[in-house]
Formats: structure tokens, C-alpha cells, sequence
């Protein structure tokens, strides 16, 4: 195969490209303006003296071609390697303020008999699109609030456009950046925080092949107070089924007490079942930001953190809350739930102390001799119980303080939720956070271990100082320590376990991980996961924007 360049962005206009070296675009009606915050424009974006980052936007719509091989690849990794991320920042006049709010990248690495081939392409979500063609951003993202600018008038109808945006979900993104799957029967989806941002795409092409529709009404369509357009980032996938977490705002409209419904999906199938309800315990308020959760072999944890969707935020679109559509009310408390799969039943419910965690690790059971669970314990990427690593990743921060140590601590916390009735769980480190730099996050397992008893977790960690982490960790929870590898100046995505076909240890494979170097080229590590070794790079022939999860396809023997 030889390397193919497809529609460039660089052949796109120049406002495109660089709208900080534009005059302004003013939007098409006049009563609403395209950027709501003064946004600092990129120190590096479009610079011919700065090589490419990992926070500029990608330079090429579409790439595929041959990659260059360093090291040995192991004869049996047969498969594509998928990465998800956010890709574009730049849109039009519109300049994106946050790492979460970019428009998704696929990124893709297939290996066979020692070789590699690898491609990247924007997500064609009507997100993305819709910018393109209108010159600025119009849909809602973590941070970017397209109505929200100072002439904003705020007026009776803004609030019920806004208002209708959320209930029929036209406001929120449809930006599928953050995580990708395949389902077990067979379609791969990518998604975000919105229940409309679930694309199907083709994982050879990486083309978009469509919306992924759910069928069963759940997300306010066919049901107008019905609200319910979030879901988790992260919906855990099996080989029978597809479950996920929804957030119920219908508190919102009506006086229910806000909770969260858990659903799955059964193979080959587009309706989600609703398989429990949780009713949330932080006082009545709105749920806690639930971007993933944990499941173990019988029982679904669905976490209630202090951090919360934003009313105000949310059915007012020019409102931004003290994080972005989150609000931090630690007096609100900070919950865990346990739900039986089987029954739907809540069967704990605790009290912990207060937690910041984006990405859960995993859960498993403890049991009884005669096998009767007695506790759950979560394991989960903790930023010390602080909101402020949500600041810590606005474009400005990323681009601007790089090698100072402004990256907040994180730690693996450990939760135990006893089965008996207490009211409290409890919380500890798993082990001391130097070990991996103070940091963690985008993390991945043994997938043969999730929801079971493990030792190992991969995740980024940090070599000190950073402002993003910078090391690939391999955490050993039963030792209580952690390997590390790391290069001056690399950004990593999330390290992601392979296992070698036959293998029978939990860490007998290899990690995976796609790299920003300090130069601006990008390259796939192959790790030997035992010895957390590099075994071989496969280079790109250009920089690619920073991504964050993936996701493994095996080629069919
Ligand atoms: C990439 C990542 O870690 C998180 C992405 C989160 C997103 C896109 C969340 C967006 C939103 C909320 C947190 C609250 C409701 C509005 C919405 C924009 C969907
Ligand atoms: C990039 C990130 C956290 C980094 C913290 O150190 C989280 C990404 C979330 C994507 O889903
Ligand atoms: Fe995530």
C-alpha cells in the first residue's frame, strides 16, 4: 500500500484552518455570536515556526498508508488497533476552549505478519459538518457554549430554544470524541456523552456509515419529558450484550428525584432495556456526572459523584456553570450504588468520601466460602477529590505550560461497598501515588479480567514536572508498585492491554499506546506488557492531534 493523502484540510479556506489569523466571522443571524469567552488563541496553531503538537488540530481530513516499523512486532498480533479522540478545535471563527470539546479522529493501526498499515480521518458527525458548513461551531461541547456569548440577550426565547434543544437533544453535541467499541455483533461504534453521538463507522476505512439509532424511545424522541439525552462515555460491552448508564434529568420538568437508569442491549439488537432505576441520594439536586462506571460478574456500580450536572446550564445554554455544565456541591455528598443486574434492585448504597473519578478501573466481588458476595470493591482514577483537573485541560493550560508541574494529583483510590447495610464505604489508595508521578488516568485492564479479581492496570501516568501526563504506568496492585515508560516530552493516549491468544498469566501480551513525541511526530508503541518494555514503534509519516481511548479488533482466524 502506498500512503494516500485524501481531502486536506489544508486545502480548505484558510479561515478554516486558522481563525486566529482571520478577521472575525460574524454568524449568519446576528443574534447570537459564535464565541462566547475570549478564547487564547493557540500559541501553535498554524505556526510555521512550532512543529505540529499534540493539541493542534489535525492538518489532514483523511490519511492511509504504510508505517514504518521499528523493533520486532510479535508474529502473533493479527488485528486493527482503534484510537478515539478529539481531533479539531478550529473551526470557522470558532476557536474551542477545551482538550474535550475537539471534533473526533479515529486513528487507526493494523498489524499483520510484522507489518503495519495505518490510518486517520475525521468522524463526519453532523457536529463536525454543521460546523464546517455554517464557519463556526453550533453545537453544545464540554466547555463550548455556542449561544453563550455577551450579546446574547437571555431573553424568554432563548431560554425556550434552549429549552427545546435539550428535551429534543439538538443543542448538546453529536461529537462522538471519546471512546470507540465494537459490539459483539460486529458494528463498531463511536461515542460520547450524548445518546446521539453514537456513530457507527467502518473500522477498515474509519468512514462514517451513520448515527447508531437507538430504537426503544428512551432519549426523549418519541416521549417528550422524557429526559434522558446523556449516557456514559464508556458503556461496558460483552460478548452478549452492550450496558450502559443514563443519567435521568427528568427532575428538570417534573419533581422526580433525579437518578440514573441502567440499560442494556442485547446483540444485533438497537433497544436498550432498562434494567434498573437508582434513585440519587445528593440531597435535589441534579445526578452526579457519571462519564463511566464499573460492573461486577452479578452486580452494576453507578457512581454519584459531588460533581454535577448543572441545571441551570443544561436548559440554559449560555449559562456556564463552575464547570463548564458541571457543578462542584461537595455538601451534597458523594455516593456509590449497587445495583443487582438481575433484578434491577439497588442493593448498597454508600456514602464515601468525596471523589473526582472520570475513568473507573474495575470491580469485583468479594465473596463468602458457600460464594455469597459480601462486598464490592471499585478501583477508579481519582483526582484527589478535586474538579480543578478539569481546568487543568483547557486548550490554553495544555499549549501554554508546557514542562511546568501544574498537572493535579491523582491517585488509584480503592473503594470497598460492604453488601451488610452500612451506610458508609470506604476509600484508601491503592498504593502510594508516587509510584506512578502523582498522576493517572485513561486506564485499561486485562479485558479477560474485567469485573473480576486483577492485579494489573495500564494507565498515563507522570514524570514530574508536567502539565498533562507524560509516562506510560504499569500498576501492580498486589505489589503496590508501578513501571514506567517514558521519552522527554511525550503525550500519551490511553495504554491499551492485548493479550497474546493462549496466554494464561493476566499481563502475557502487549500495551499498545499511539504517542506525541517532543518533536511532533506521532508513533504506536508495542509494549511487552510483562517486562513493560518497548518491542517495537510504528511511525506516522505526520503529527497527529492527541487522542484518548481505544479499542482492539482481532482478525478472524
Ligand atoms: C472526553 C471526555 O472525557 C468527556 C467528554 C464529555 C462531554 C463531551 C460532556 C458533555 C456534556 C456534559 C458533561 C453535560 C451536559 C452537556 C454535555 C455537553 C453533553
Ligand atoms: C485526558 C484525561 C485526563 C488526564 C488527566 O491527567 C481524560 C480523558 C478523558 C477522556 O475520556
Ligand atoms: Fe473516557
Amino acid at each position: 500500500m502506498t500512503a494516500s493523502y485524501l481531502p486536506t484540510l489544508s486545502s480548505a479556506p484558510r479561515s478554516f484552518l486558522c481563525p486566529q489569523r482571520t478577521s472575525s466571522l460574524s454568524s449568519a443571524t446576528g443574534r447570537r455570536n459564535p464565541v462566547f469567552h475570549p478564547v487564547k488563541p493557540a500559541a501553535d496553531c498554524c505556526s510555521t515556526k512550532n512543529p505540529a503538537s499534540a493539541w493542534t488540530s489535525a492538518r489532514h481530513e483523511r490519511w492511509e498508508g504504510d508505517l514504518a516499523v521499528e523493533g520486532q512486532l510479535p508474529a502473533w498480533l493479527k488485528g486493527t488497533y482503534l484510537r478515539n479522540g478529539p481531533g479539531v478545535w478550529e473551526v470557522g471563527s470558532t476557536a474551542m476552549e477545551h482538550l474535550f470539546d475537539g471534533y473526533a479522529t479515529l486513528v487507526r493501526v493494523s498489524f499483520r505478519d510484522g507489518r503495519a498499515t495505518g490510518a486517520h480521518r475525521q468522524v463526519d458527525s453532523d457536529a463536525y459538518t454543521s460546523a464546517k458548513s455554517h464557519g463556526r461551531a453550533i453545537h453544545r461541547e464540554f466547555a463550548h457554549c455556542p449561544t453563550n456569548n455577551p450579546n446574547n440577550n437571555n431573553n424568554l426565547l432563548d431560554r425556550v430554544i434552549d429549552l427545546v434543544g435539550l428535551v429534543t437533544g439538538t443543542s448538546l453535541t453529536v461529537n462522538p470524541n471519546t471512546a470507540v467499541a465494537r459490539l459483539s455483533d460486529g458494528r463498531v461504534v463511536c461515542l460520547s456523552e450524548t445518546t446521539k453521538s453514537t456513530t457507527l463507522i467502518d473500522p477498515e476505512t474509519l468512514g462514517t456509515i451513520g448515527k447508531f439509532t437507538y430504537t426503544d424511545g428512551l432519549s426523549g424522541k418519541s416521549r417528550l419529558l422524557q429526559l434522558l439525552p446523556l449516557q456514559s462515555a464508556h458503556p461496558v460491552v460483552t460478548e452478549t450484550e452492550f450496558m450502559t448508564v443514563l443519567p435521568d434529568l427528568n427532575s428538570l420538568v417534573t419533581r422526580r428525584r433525579p437518578g440514573y437508569l441502567v440499560v442494556r442491549m442485547e446483540a444485533g439488537s438497537n433497544e436498550r432495556k432498562v434494567v434498573g432505576r437508582v434513585e440519587c441520594r445528593g440531597g435535589p439536586t441534579m445526578p452526579g456526572w457519571v462519564h463511566s462506571f464499573a460492573v461486577t460478574e452479578n452486580f452494576v456500580v453507578v457512581p454519584e459523584m459531588a460533581l454535577r450536572y448543572s441545571a441551570a446550564s443544561l436548559v440554559n445554554n449560555s449559562e456556564r456553570a463552575s464547570f463548564y455544565a458541571l457543578d462542584w456541591i461537595p455538601e451534597s455528598g458523594s455516593y456509590l450504588h449497587v445495583m443487582c443486574k438481575r433484578t434491577g434492585n439497588t442493593v448498597a448504597s454508600v456514602e464515601v468520601p468525596p471523589f473526582v473519578v472520570i475513568h473507573f478501573i474495575n470491580a469485583y466481588e468479594e465473596k463468602r466460602h458457600d460464594g455469597q458476595p459480601t462486598a464490592v470493591v471499585v478501583d477508579g482514577c481519582d483526582h484527589n477529590g478535586d474538579p480543578a483537573i478539569l481546568d487543568a485541560l483547557t486548550l490554553h493550560s495544555l499549549r501554554s505550560l508546557r514542562g511546568k508541574d501544574v498537572l493535579p494529583d491523582a491517585r488509584v483510590a480503592r473503594f470497598r461497598i460492604p453488601l451488610d447495610g452500612s451506610p458508609y464505604g470506604e476509600l484508601e489508595s491503592a498504593l502510594d501515588p508516587e509510584e506512578h508521578g502523582r498522576a493517572m488516568d485513561m486506564c485499561s485492564i486485562n479485558p479477560a479480567y474485567h469485573g473480576k479479581k486483577y492485579r494489573y492496570a495500564y494507565a498515563c501516568g507522570a514524570r514530574r514536572p508536567c502539565n498533562f501526563p507524560n509516562t506510560i504506568a504499569k500498576i501492580d496492585l498486589v505489589d503496590k508498585t508501578a513501571k514506567s515508560w517514558h521519552e522527554n516530552g511525550v503525550v500519551p493516549s490511553e495504554p491499551f492491554f492485548v493479550a497474546r491468544p493462549g496466554a494464561s498469566d493476566e499481563d502475557d501480551g502487549v500495551v499498545i499506546c499511539t504517542v506525541n513525541s517532543d518533536g511532533g511526530g506521532s508513533y504506536t508503541l508495542v509494549l511487552d506488557a510483562e517486562k513493560f518494555q518497548e518491542i517495537a514503534r510504528v511511525r506516522f509519516p505526520h503529527s497527529l492531534p492527541c487522542g484518548f481511548h481505544a479499542f482492539w479488533i482481532p482478525d478472524k482466524m
